[in-house]
């Protein structure tokens, strides 16, 4: 029983080096989190502000690793050029980026007025 539960996490911990190996944008969205986990410790910010930081970059993570996932399996399907494909990849890109407008938004709103004092 924990065995497979073990196994499970070891298949999703294997996915996302694949996601971070074969995905330049996940990089950037390595980038992305480590750079705001230090500016929420560094201006010490709210558990409020914390929880909205984290939201955020959960759900942006999550949109690539779906979007991902999705381009593999369009991909093993056919590498034709397809209208069906195509349909499927836009929609998931979309998904990204609403994901990633959502966490500009809160970025804005957790760090905005921080960043601005600074100048
Ligand atoms: N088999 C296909 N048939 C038709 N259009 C396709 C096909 N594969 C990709 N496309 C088009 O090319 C775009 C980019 O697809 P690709 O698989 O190269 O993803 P990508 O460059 O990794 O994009 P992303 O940055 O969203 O991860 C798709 O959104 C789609 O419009």
């Amino acid at each position: 029983m924990i065995a497979a539960r073990l196994r499970s996490f070891g298949h999703a911990m294997r996915g996302g080096m694949t996601l971070l190996k074969t995905q330049p944008n996940a990089r950037i969205h390595l980038v992305a989190t480590v750079g705001v986990v230090v500016a929420g410790a560094v201006w010490r910010i709210s558990p409020g502000e914390w929880a909205l930081v984290a939201v955020a970059c959960g759900l942006v993570w999550m949109a690539e690793a779906f979007n991902t996932a999705l381009e593999f399996l369009a991909d093993e399907v056919s590498l034709e050029r397809r209208e069906g494909i195509k349909r499927a990849k836009d929609v998931a890109a979309f998904a990204v980026l609403v994901a990633a407008g959502a966490a500009v938004g809160i970025g804005a709103v957790v760090f905005g007025a921080r960043i601005v004092a600074m100048f």
